[in-house]
């Protein structure tokens, strides 16, 4: 059995992600037509390459489909449960950089910390009889996250896309979204809270926990890692 690592094949990590493999002498790239989800390995025996979007490449890893994977640190931890017990962060691959974090309406003038949030959480369930709502597809990390900071009087409500316009559109009161130039926050009127950092993401390198791990897939995995160099933490 060859040992397989999962790489985005489409989306803003896929072509960082075979340049950063292309630097260490791995030749990682899609075969065939534009259309055809082939890929291949070239530089290195016994590693086959299984192209996915990033978002599928958590579950993957998870469920043992795939040895290695790359993907954002912020889809890891949010798509896994107990995500350490599961998966080893291997490398950080220094691209893909996004904050997850918690942003309010700029009008807020007295809402700056997580602290004001709460209160201003609870004022509003008094006030309008529902619990103020945060729009976010990071569902676990914003509910670990705002737990540990004491905000409790709040709701999430599921946002797949676009979620910095849920405040314009009246579907939430804040949101909890990635940013990356903080372009999207600014032009709608958004604000980050001062204290609001979720999760610091970059494109990282991971290795499944619950992949079979044979003697082939280990020899593979050594050969590969002695490529990666210090990279891959070893
Ligand atoms: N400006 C940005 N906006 C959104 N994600 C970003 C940004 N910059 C980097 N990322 C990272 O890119 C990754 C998502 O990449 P991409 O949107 O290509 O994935 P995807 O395959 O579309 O995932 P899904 O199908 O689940 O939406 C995440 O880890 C995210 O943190
Ligand atoms: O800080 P910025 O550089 O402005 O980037 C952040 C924006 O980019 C992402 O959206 P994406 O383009 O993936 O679209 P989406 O909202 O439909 O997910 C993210 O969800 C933010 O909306």
């Amino acid at each position: 059995m060859n040992l397989k690592l999962g790489v985005p094949s489409k989306g803003r990590l896929m072509e960082k992600t075979f340049a950063w493999f292309g630097a260490r002498g791995l030749d990682v790239r899609r075969a065939g037509s534009d259309r055809e989800y082939a890929g291949l390995v070239g530089g290195i025996d016994g590693v086959d390459l299984v192209l996915l979007s990033a978002g599928e490449i958590p579950r993957e890893l998870n469920a043992g489909r795939i040895h290695l994977g790359v993907t954002g640190s912020d889809l890891v931890r949010e798509r896994i449960p107990a995500w350490r017990d599961r998966v080893e962060e291997l490398a950080g691959m220094g691209f893909g950089q996004a904050d997850l974090i918690v942003a309010v309406p700029k009008c807020w003038v007295d809402v700056e910390t997580l602290e004001d949030l709460d209160a201003v959480a609870a004022a509003f369930r008094a006030t309008h009889g529902y619990r103020l709502r945060i729009a976010t597809k990071y569902h676990r990390l914003v509910r670990e996250f705002l737990r540990r900071a004491g905000v409790a009087d709040y709701q999430l409500v599921d946002s797949q896309g676009a979620t910095e316009g849920t405040v314009k559109n009246l579907t939430a009161e804040a949101v909890a979204d990635i940013t990356s130039t903080g372009d999207t926050l600014r032009a709608n009127h958004l604000k980050l809270l001062s204290d609001g950092l979720i999760h610091r993401s970059q494109a990282t390198l991971f290795r499944s926990k619950s992949a079979a791990w044979t003697a082939e897939t280990r020899a593979a995995f050594d050969a590969l890692s002695d490529r990666l160099g210090e990279t891959a933490g070893r």
